[in-house]
Parts: C-alpha cells; sequence; structure tokens
C-alpha cells in the first residue's frame, strides 16, 4: 500500500471509469472505492454464502508487502440475495453471492488516503504490484469529484393497485392470526433520457445522504447495483458487534408524532425483540436502548434502537448474517410465515435488495441492509422500495411511506437538489 496526495476515492473515477465497488458510510469513516477484480468468490446458496463469509473474515486472503493496514474496510467486498427463489433474469450475473477482492482499492486512512494494489501470487507478481501502484500514485486525481451533468427527466412506472392490494391481503392474514408483521417491498421501474452516470448518481447519493452507507456493487455484466441505505445489520470488530433495529417511518414533518405512534412502536417492537432473541446464544453480553430514538434521514425520519454486544468466541460475520437475516425490518414475524407470505404474494425477486451488503476481512466486517437501491443498466433503473405492515396498516398510507422511500433514489438517477 502507499499514500496518495488525493482527498476523494471517488474522484479516482476521473482516472480509471466507473468504479467495480464503492461504500461510503461516514460516521463510522468507511470510504473506499475499488476498480477491477483481482478475484472473486461466488455463492449458489445461503450455506455457501456463509462459508464464504467464514473464510473471508477468518485469515487474510491477501499477502501484504509491506506493513498491512489497520483499518482497511475490506479487502473484500459483495452481497447476496434476499431469498433463494430467482425469478428475475436481470439479477443473474450478481448470483446468488458474489464477493470481490478489487485490483486496486483507494480508501480514507484518517486524514489521508491510501491505495492498494492487487494481483494473483505468481512470478512477477511483486514487481507489477510495485510499478501498478507507482502508476496509480502518480496519476490519481488529487482533487475532490466534481459533478458535472445537467438533471435529466426520469419516466417512472409503478404498480399501485396490485401493492395496495398485497397491502390488503396482507392486513387480512394478520387479522386472521397467520402472522403478526411483514415487510411488502415493490420495484420501480425508471427510465433516464440518457445512460445513468453512475458516479454522479454516487457523489448525489453520499451528499443527501451522510447517515447512510452510499454503495455499488458491480456485477461481471455490468449492472450496477447502487444504494444509500441507513440501516445497519452488523458491524463486527474482534469480539464487538454492533447492530441496530430500524423501523417504523414517517414524513421529516411528523417526527415529533412518530415516538408516540402505536402501529409504528410495534413495527418497531417487532425487530428489537428478533434481534435480542437471535444474539442472545451468539453474545456473552447485549447491550440495547431503553428505547428507540429518531433517526432522521433527508425528507423521513425512522425509529431506531441501537444494539451492541460482545460476541461469544468464534461467532463472526457469517454466524451472525445467517442468523440474523432476514430481521423482521424486511421480512416479517414469524420469520417463516412472512416469508413463505412474501414468495407467494409480493409477486417481486428481490435480488439483493434488502439483503445483506457490504465489506469484510480478517476479524472486520460491515454489512448493511441494502435499501434505498436500485439495480442500474445504461438508462434503466428498477428501483426497490418496502414497508412494513401490522394490524392497522393502511394500503394508502403504506403507498405513500413507500413513495418516500423512493426518493432517496430518484433524487439521486435525476439528479436533481429536491
Ligand atoms: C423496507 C424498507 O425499509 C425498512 C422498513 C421500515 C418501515 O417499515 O418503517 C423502515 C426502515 C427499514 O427497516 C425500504 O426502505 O425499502
Amino acid at each position: 500500500m502507499r499514500y496518495l496526495a488525493a482527498v476523494d476515492p471517488l474522484a479516482g473515477a476521473e482516472l480509471l471509469g466507473e468504479p467495480s465497488v464503492y461504500w461510503d458510510y461516514p460516521p463510522a469513516q468507511e470510504v473506499v472505492a475499488g476498480w477491477g477484480e483481482a478475484g472473486a468468490l461466488e455463492a449458489h446458496s445461503a450455506q455457501e454464502a456463509q462459508e464464504i463469509l467464514q473464510r473471508l473474515s477468518s485469515a487474510s486472503t491477501v499477502r501484504w508487502l509491506d506493513q498491512a493496514p489497520a483499518c482497511l474496510p475490506g479487502p473484500w467486498f459483495g452481497g447476496r440475495r434476499f431469498a433463494a427463489e430467482a425469478t428475475d433474469a436481470g439479477w443473474g450475473a450478481f448470483g446468488f453471492g458474489r464477493w470481490t477482492l478489487p485490483e486496486r482499492l483507494v480508501w480514507r486512512e484518517g486524514d489521508r488516503l491510501a491505495a492498494a494494489v492487487f494481483v494473483p501470487a505468481g512470478p512477477g507478481a511483486e514487481d507489477k504490484v510495485r510499478s501498478m501502484l507507482v502508476g496509480l500514485g502518480s496519476k490519481f486525481p488529487a482533487g475532490p469529484l466534481s459533478v458535472r451533468s445537467e438533471p435529466q427527466a426520469l419516466r417512472v412506472s409503478a404498480g399501485r393497485s396490485a401493492f395496495e392490494q398485497s397491502v390488503e391481503r396482507a392486513t387480512e392474514a394478520i387479522a386472521s392470526g397467520y402472522f403478526q408483521k411483514v415487510v411488502l417491498a415493490r420495484a420501480v421501474e425508471i427510465e433516464g433520457e440518457r445512460p445513468f452516470d453512475q458516479v454522479e448518481v454516487l457523489a448525489r447519493l453520499r451528499e443527501q445522504n451522510p447517515r447512510c452507507a452510499t454503495f455499488l456493487f458491480r456485477a461481471p455484466d455490468d449492472t450496477a447495483f447502487l444504494g444509500a441505505t441507513p440501516e445497519t445489520l452488523c458491524r463486527v470488530e474482534g469480539r464487538e458487534l454492533r447492530t441496530e433495529a430500524l423501523a417504523g417511518t414517517a414524513p421529516a414533518a411528523q417526527a415529533m408524532e412518530l415516538v408516540g405512534r402505536d402501529k409504528e412502536r410495534r413495527e418497531h417492537e417487532a425487530v428489537v425483540r428478533y434481534i435480542l432473541e437471535v444474539l442472545s446464544p451468539l453474545a456473552e453480553h447485549i447491550d440495547a436502548d431503553a428505547a428507540p430514538l429518531l433517526l432522521t434521514l433527508r425528507g423521513m425520519v425512522h425509529l431506531r434502537t441501537g444494539i451492541q454486544a460482545s460476541l461469544r468466541e468464534g461467532v463472526g460475520v457469517a454466524e451472525l448474517v445467517a442468523a440474523m437475516h432476514p430481521t423482521p425490518a424486511v421480512g416479517g414475524t414469524p420469520s417463516a410465515v412472512a416469508m413463505s407470505f412474501l414468495l407467494e404474494h409480493e409477486g417481486l425477486d428481490r435480488g439483493w435488495y434488502a439483503a445483506p451488503v457490504g465489506w469484510v476481512g480478517p476479524g472486520r466486517a460491515h454489512q448493511m441492509v441494502a435499501l434505498r437501491s436500485a439495480r442500474v443498466k445504461g438508462a434503466q433503473a428498477r428501483l426497490y422500495v418496502g414497508a412494513g405492515i401490522v394490524a392497522g396498516s393502511k394500503a394508502e398510507a403504506e403507498w405513500r411511506e413507500t413513495e418516500l422511500k423512493s426518493l432517496t433514489m430518484a433524487r439521486a438517477l435525476g439528479g436533481s437538489e429536491g
């Protein structure tokens, strides 16, 4: 690795083109961009995904020529599907799960940027790494990325009546006692006047959503999955775990009422209870906030309960993801019944939406729940949004909530500041 005289990993796009991965989470000062692919691991099932996470988090998969960096976010980046059943060919290249080791990686370390280059081991590898690193250092743009393009008009299509019908079906099933909560999602098809400039979309997402993780993962067919999500599934540092329950939503103007609303409190409590329950066999000690606080985002607020734990020996990101996903913030309660309801009635292949995405390295990992996100190829974007349904949910209000959530991506895709 070497340090760069530069300030913004994303500015590397001016030299290297669209990145293959991007991850920017200001609350933990994780900012990293990657180009190319020195290695990739693909999972075909939840079991294989777990094995890959286990392997990437237990021992170093790379050999550093000099000192290993202390707080690199990565070096592996990827995600997995929400559920196994795949019906949308647009997700095909992402596989069930996929993790990549970029060829070039640039990240923030304190107030500096660091860079690393990875190549497959073999004769001449060391020389290649050193010369690529020198090349990267001498050409990497020094300033921040400048956003240039004009806002563009978007053509948007979404199926309101189908969504509202599913909400009604869900509230009936809840009233009949089949389950207590289910999170219903829908897709919004968006077409731009010209191909989306993914780098600019990322730049706007990070600027407009400083409390979220702005992310991008690129599949081998060049389809990108990107977004700005507020929800951490698990952040692991050795034996220390940080997680959260994030559920219950209101427009920003109704922030003060949200804490007292019964329906939103029930939606939220379902998530807190579930997380505490699944963590209990995995942790020596768990600490949860006594009551939810407001998490304020652009235009909306959520109820958030912060949860920390000391993990038992041998428990890492792989065991956590296997136990926690899907939480009732994106699935439902009881989980298995809600998941089969989704399979039957949601009529949507969520792909990587609402599933764990993030980075992983030896003993450290950060997995977030991929919300407020879209699959983008050329001028086409397929955006995903959902809302928690409990007893008392009204179809129209849930529709409005998903509309509100869709603005995070729509604003960034259209280039508007609003
Ligand atoms: C499902 C989404 O968000 C989730 C559902 C929420 C809710 O129902 O209140 C709030 C935050 C997220 O846990 C989404 O953004 O698509």
